[in-house]
């Protein structure tokens, strides 16, 4: 006898981004990879009261895997970014002074920047955290208020973007550049090769 209920499955899930960052569907676009549908999460990115930066941002890659809707036969790949100097965690900054304000804190040291990925799928999230260090040589005022003007700041954890006019103060960074710009790809490749899902699965390639 056939059991025709949605759990039944043949072959490999459909892919959701759960996000609404135009870098993270090109990061997947340079491996080879077009998500079925985009579905962003709108979940509250407040961190905790003394929570750990780390625990934050998987936090915030769960909380947004958990709140978008998804049939079974879908999964759903959702991720955080956040900057951290020591405890202190700098998300997207509200307005041009607190990005002034994230800029002269990094400014001549290093930093972190934490990203979470989360792939939800068949009742199971898996997850990732990779770190990557990150230096950037002193910004003096004149450059800051330059840099400002351009608005690149607006959107970005920490108030940057490595890919954007911010590069010319980082001369240094160790772990994955991927992850700094919203999505490791190294990392997201085998975790979406855990579930069937691949640039070489038919389909996938645009
Ligand atoms: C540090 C850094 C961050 N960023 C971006 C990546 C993320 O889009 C953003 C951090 O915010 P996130 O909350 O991680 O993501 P988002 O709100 O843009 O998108 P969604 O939650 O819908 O997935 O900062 C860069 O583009 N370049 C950088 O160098």
């Amino acid at each position: 006898m056939t059991d025709s209920s949605a759990h039944i499955r043949i072959g490999r899930p459909e892919l959701v981004l759960g996000s609404a960052s135009p870098r993270r569907l090109d990061l997947l676009a340079q491996i080879g990879i077009v998500p079925a549908a985009l579905r962003p999460a709108d979940i509250d990115e407040t961190p905790r009261r003394s929570e750990l930066p780390r625990d934050y941002v998987l936090r915030m890659a769960l909380e947004k895997a958990a709140a978008i809707p998804a049939s079974p036969a879908e999964a759903v790949l959702t991720a955080d970014t956040t900057v951290s100097v020591g405890r202190r965690i700098m998300g997207k900054p509200e307005d041009r002074d607190q990005a002034a304000q994230f800029m002269r804190l990094m400014s001549g040291r290093r930093h972190k920047v934490l990203t979470a990925v989360a792939l939800a799928h068949d009742g199971r999230t898996r997850t990732r955290l990779v770190e990557t260090t990150v230096r950037m040589r002193t910004v003096t005022e004149v450059e800051l208020a330059a840099y400002l003007d351009v608005g690149d700041w607006r959107g970005k954890a920490g108030a940057y973007a490595i890919q954007g006019a911010a590069a010319t103060f980082i001369p240094w960074i160790q772990g994955s550049f991927t992850a700094v710009v919203g999505l490791p790809l190294a990392e997201t490749a085998t975790l979406l090769a855990s579930i069937g899902i691949g640039a070489n699965t038919e389909g996938d390639r645009a």
